[in-house]
């Protein structure tokens, strides 16, 4: 039986969602309302004429809702996707939310070399699992402190000597006297698919994909 539910599209709000909306009008993409002013968090919509829907949730929430398969394809940045590792496709880099994560710190701390083998040192970050990944690569003992935003306060607070986080213009690091250790890995937002999704309705999922990456060529370009 041919699945009939209109193909669902989770987008993150937020900065993504500004760079993601005019990708998605290239692409023939349509919300039928403002999705970054309405309160509604299912909006509906259609490509080329078929009914979608898209979901406007949590950048961290993307991941989970493409593989439980409540969407079929999203918009998740990669630090998400690196740090939770779903089961999901990854077919395009929609080259949008360009930053880096990195490691930084107070600048004093920083200047005075990475920390030693078997020292201890702590850690604030959302990113828990890449952070915990690298100091152990290190053969540093990090106290992982999970916070949510605003990772920049811990060290001049005092509640840690590291920080992991992104960073785009330096200007948070900057305005809090932090500098950067070393970047981890570069980031920018991909499209991701639901793989049991992409099996059963890859009629519908490619063409989409296909319009999404000839938008991005074509902003590439110009
Ligand atoms: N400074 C930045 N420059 C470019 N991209 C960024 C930057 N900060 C975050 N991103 C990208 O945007 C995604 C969402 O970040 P955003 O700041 O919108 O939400 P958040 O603060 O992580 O989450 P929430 O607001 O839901 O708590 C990140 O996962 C990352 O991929
Ligand atoms: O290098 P910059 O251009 O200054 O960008 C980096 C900042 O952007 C993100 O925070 P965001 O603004 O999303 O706030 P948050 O701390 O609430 O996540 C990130 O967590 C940094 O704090």
């Amino acid at each position: 039986m041919p699945d009939t539910r209109p193909l669902t599209i989770a987008l993150s709000k937020g900065r993504i969602l500004e760079q993601t909306l005019p990708l998605l009008e290239a692409a023939g993409l349509t919300p039928y309302e403002d999705v970054q002013k309405t309160r509604k968090l299912m909006v509906d919509g259609d490509v080329d004429g078929r009914a979608v829907r898209f979901l406007i949730i949590r950048a961290a929430d993307v991941c989970t809702y493409v593989e439980q398969g409540a969407a079929d394809i999203g918009v998740a940045g990669r630090d998400s996707l690196l740090e939770y590792q779903p089961h999901v496709f990854e077919p395009l880099d929609l080259g949008i939310g360009r930053c880096r994560l990195c490691v930084c710190g107070p600048k004093e701390l920083v200047e005075a070399g990475p920390p030693e083998r078997g020292s201890r040192i702590r850690v604030a970050t959302k990113y828990d699992h890449l952070a915990a990944d690298y100091f152990l690569s290190q053969g540093v003992q990090a106290e992982i402190i999970h916070l949510y935003g605003s990772m920049e306060l811990a060290p001049l607070v005092g509640m840690a000597e590291r920080i992991v986080d992104l960073v785009e213009t330096g200007s948070t690091l900057r305005a809090n006297g932090l500098v950067e250790e070393l970047t981890l890995c570069d980031i920018s937002s991909r499209l991701i698919v639901n793989p049991a999704s992409f099996a059963t309705r890859k009629a519908q999922i490619q063409p989409i994909i296909e319009k999404l990456r000839s938008a991005v060529e074509v902003r590439d370009k110009g």
